[in-house]
């Protein structure tokens, strides 16, 4: 049997859920395909349980920082409030009926499966033949995946999957990768008490941030006594009695836990790109910046390869909205990306790093401002290990991209990525006023050395 639609979205990540939805509720007909649960990694295994596990460990961090700074606090960590929080409020025991309902209610048909593209505007789903008059909307997402030491693949290692569905916190970890989900976990399961080392191939942890967010972060994790390894090279694991462990060489690495976070593999395989014209093997589906990837084809999400974030899976849904509307609108900017990394400090950064600035062949000026150093980072005190930095083009007097390290750092982002987005002329900002003590007026003391 086949069911004629306007529009099929394939693979209901946050962007492909708010799509279909909306594309539902102007009155097209719309079905969406999903073969795990409605809204993606995001919901269930990312985001929001991890930034719920953040924050339990923030507060943590927080009780201990008490002592000479207001009086005593005897803290007994427990992981039970942590993993009923993510059970119940978060994922709803990773049942995603509740999202399911919400999207059937604004019209969408939700078909249950695995969808592929059987030829153009046509989508088959468990042997179900779909027929979309206007296109079809790919939002797959990503996937762990795991690097290929010896003896790995037959390990019963974590993923950020079953690292967010624990009960328990394991007594030792090894964090295999210092990207953005190693250095957030390795840090939760630190201040919940597990012994946690970090290795990681690459020369330093956040190998896509400012170096010195690197040395910053590097600096605080093994203070709070978190080990860091970097550059070095994994050449096998296996599993014991004692647990399960990484060889680097001669050298052995033992914890109860080993979680591999060293990047995801896009779902792209068997999703029949070829029937489109596209490439089956790429790394991701290039774009234009109305989203389209082939001739009735939107893709949007991580598989564009333009940062696996929530906030451009949304970005890229509602461009694609508009574009399948016959709406007007700005085509896809990626100048201002913001990303934050939840560790403590928060490593937040918008735009170019200075070195992808110089890369580019601009005339690059930097100004920096050390967070311990501004008044409310002194006052502060404890806990208040940070940097702002800023990258200018200084031919056009703008900034391209900005680093904020800190306390918040994340909030006091989000001025900078106005004033990337915008192009506010540095001069401009030099002349705002910030208010005192807060910790964005680092900025202002990071503009300084940006005057001609
Ligand atoms: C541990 C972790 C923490 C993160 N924290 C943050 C954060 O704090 N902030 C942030 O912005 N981003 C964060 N991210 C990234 C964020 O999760 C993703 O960028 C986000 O989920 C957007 O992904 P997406 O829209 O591409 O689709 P996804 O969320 O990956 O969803 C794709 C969906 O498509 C389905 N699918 C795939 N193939 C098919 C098919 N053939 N047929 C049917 N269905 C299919 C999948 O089952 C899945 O449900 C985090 C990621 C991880 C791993
Ligand atoms: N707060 C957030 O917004 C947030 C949080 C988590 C994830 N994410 C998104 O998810 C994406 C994936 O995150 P990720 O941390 O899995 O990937 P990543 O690419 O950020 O980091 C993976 C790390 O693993 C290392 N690595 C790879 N192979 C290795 C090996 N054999 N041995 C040791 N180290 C190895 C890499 O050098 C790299 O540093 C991120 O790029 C980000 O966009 C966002």
């Amino acid at each position: 049997m086949t069911q004629e639609v306007d529009i099929v979205v394939i693979g209901l990540g946050p962007g492909g859920e708010d799509a279909a939805g909306r594309l539902a509720e102007a009155g097209l007909a719309v079905v969406g395909v999903e073969s795990r649960l409605v809204g993606g990694e995001c919901p269930y295994y990312a985001c929001v349980p991890t930034k719920m596990m953040v924050r339990a460990a923030g507060l943590l961090a927080e009780g201990r920082r008490v002592p000479g700074m207001a009086g005593a606090a005897t803290l007994t960590p427990d992981w039970a409030p942590v993993a009923a929080r993510i059970r119940e409020e978060a994922t709803d025991s990773w049942d995603d009926t509740a999202a399911a309902d919400r999207l059937t209610g604004k019209g969408v048909t939700l078909l249950r499966g695995q969808g592929r593209i059987t030829g153009p505007g046509e989508v088959t789903v468990e042997g179900r033949v779909v027929r979309a008059r206007r296109g079809i909307v790919l939002n797959t997402g990503t996937s762990p995946t795991a690097p290929p030491i010896d003896g790995l693949a037959g390990l019963p290692y974590w993923t950020n999957r079953e690292a967010v569905q624990t009960e328990e916190v394991p007594g030792s970890l090894l964090v295999l990768g210092g990207g953005v989900v190693g250095a957030e976990m390795a840090q939760v399961f630190s201040r919940f008490g597990s012994r946690v080392t970090v290795v990681e191939a690459g020369a330093r942890l956040l190998a896509n941030e400012e170096p010195e967010s690197s040395d910053l972060l590097r600096e605080v994790f093994e203070r709070e006594g978190i080990g860091v390894r970097t550059g070095v090279k994994v050449t096998g694991a296996s599993q014991d009695a004692e647990g399960l462990t990484l060889h680097l060489g001669d050298e052995r690495l033992t914890a109860d836990r080993l979680l591999v976070a060293t990047g995801r593999r896009p779902n792209l395989k068997g999703l029949g790109l070829g029937a489109v014209g596209l490439d089956e093997g790429a790394r991701a589906i290039p774009v234009d910046g109305a989203m389209r990837a082939a001739d009735g084809v939107w893709a949007i999400g991580d598989i564009t390869g333009k940062g696996a974030f929530t906030h451009v899976s949304m970005y890229q849904a509602n461009i694609a909205v508009r574009d399948i509307l016959g709406e007007r609108g700005a085509a896809a900017d990626y100048r201002a990306v913001p990303r934050v990394t939840f560790t403590d400090p928060e490593i937040a950064s918008v735009g170019l790093t200075e070195a992808q600035a110089r890369e580019q062949d601009l005339t690059v000026r930097t100004g920096t401002a050390q967070i311990p150093e501004s008044t409310r980072g002194w006052i502060h005190k404890v806990g208040n290990d940070g940097f702002v930095k800023l990258v200018e083009d200084a031919d056009r007097g703008v900034l391209v991209g900005a680093t904020v390290a800190g306390p918040s750092g994340g909030e006091i982002l989000g001025a900078l990525a106005v004033a990337v987005h915008t192009g506010a002329p540095t001069a401009a900002l030099r002349e705002m006023i910030y208010a005192y003590p807060t910790f964005h007026r680092a900025i202002q003391t990071a503009l300084a050395p940006l005057a001609p």
